[in-house]
């Protein structure tokens, strides 16, 4: 029998029951042999709720308690919170405890991680779910939020090859398509997919926010705008976090982006139907063939 057919994990510890956080503990708790729980947070009325919503087992104060005999460490917290979190459990850590996170960015988090953790460093593998939502906290949170979805893990030459096993099969556990790549170019990957996005829905929406008509263009603003938007209605803390740890990939992406609009606002002023009508069907071919990628 290999070795993880065993129970795996029997105490997990998550900081941070969210959205990411409370739907991996929804995903265990559908495990035949689920691990207890233990929730370490911020604000004690979000872990009640927390609690309440029966995705913990444990409310924990008390961070040499919920360290003690803890098979694994789930970060779920927005990234800044990361190297003052390894700081704090770091006397409490054990051999054994693997530690991972779900951050949306990785170099900042890795190099956390080597720094607060030393030695340790091996028992840490950086995570990122590619799922989500624009809905934050516990009540956000899915059993099935990772079913399908794809989740990147991020090991370095130190890290322990069985912390890289359970976590792999963490992630599994929940449903997820675990690949892994380097820290550096999942950074790349997700400025562009991903950060800038966010950024572009949480600018335009700003945009027309402050201006004198807004209650009128909100009144007649429809699905197209909905559709661009719904990431704008997401949480802002995070988002500042995930900005400024990717601030280099993130400010190229930017202007990439702003040299296509500088080309396309060109195209308009010449009045250039044929130019306009070839780049909106090679960008609606290109969608089109990603959305149905995503179904098969
Ligand atoms: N929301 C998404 O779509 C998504 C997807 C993938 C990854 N992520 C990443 O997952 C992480 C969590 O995001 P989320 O959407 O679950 O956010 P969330 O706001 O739903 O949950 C975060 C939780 O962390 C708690 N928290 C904050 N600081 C803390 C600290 N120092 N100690 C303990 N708890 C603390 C908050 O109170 C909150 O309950 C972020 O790093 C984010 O980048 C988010
Ligand atoms: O669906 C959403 O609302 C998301 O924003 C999810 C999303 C994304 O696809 O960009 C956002 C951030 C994460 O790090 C991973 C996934």
């Amino acid at each position: 029998m290999p070795w993880y057919n065993s129970i795996m994990f029997k105490k997990i510890v998550i900081f941070g029951v969210g959205l990411i956080g409370g739907s991996v503990a929804l995903a265990l708790k559908k495990l035949p042999q689920a691990p207890q729980i233990v929730g370490v947070g911020r604000h004690s009325n979000s872990l009640q709720e927390a609690y309440q919503l029966g995705l913990i087992d444990v409310i924990e104060t008390d961070l040499s308690s919920a360290m003690q005999a803890a098979d694994l460490v789930i970060i779920a917290t927005p990234v800044a919170q990361t190297p003052a979190i390894l700081r704090a459990i770091r006397p409490f850590l054990n051999d054994s405890t693997v530690l991972t996170d779900a951050g949306s960015t990785k170099s900042d988090v890795m190099g956390y991680a080597r720094t607060e953790l030393g030695p340790q460093f091996s028992q840490f593998v950086g995570g990122h779910p590619i799922a989500g939502a624009e809905k934050s906290g516990p009540s956000a949170a899915m059993a099935d939020l990772y079913v399908g979805k794809n989740v990147i893990l991020t090991p370095e030459n130190e890290t322990a090859p069985e912390a890289l096993a359970k976590v792999t099969r963490l992630w599994q556990d929940c449903g997820a398509i675990v690949s892994s790549m380097t820290a550096e170019a999942h950074d790349h990957v997700f400025a562009a997919v991903s950060h800038l996005p966010h950024l572009l829905a949480f600018a335009l929406v700003e945009d027309l926010a402050k201006r004198d008509n807004a209650d009128i263009l909100f009144k007649f603003a429809a699905s197209g705008f909905r559709d661009f938007t719904r990431i704008a209605g997401s949480h802002p803390e995070m988002w500042r976090d995930i900005a400024l740890a990717n601030k280099t990939a993130l400010l190229r992406e930017l202007q990439i982006y702003q040299q296509a609009l500088t080309e396309m606002t060109s195209l308009l002023v010449q009045n250039d139907g044929d130019a306009l009508h070839a780049l909106f069907a090679h960008a609606s071919h290109a969608r089109n063939d990603w959305a149905k990628s995503k179904i098969q």
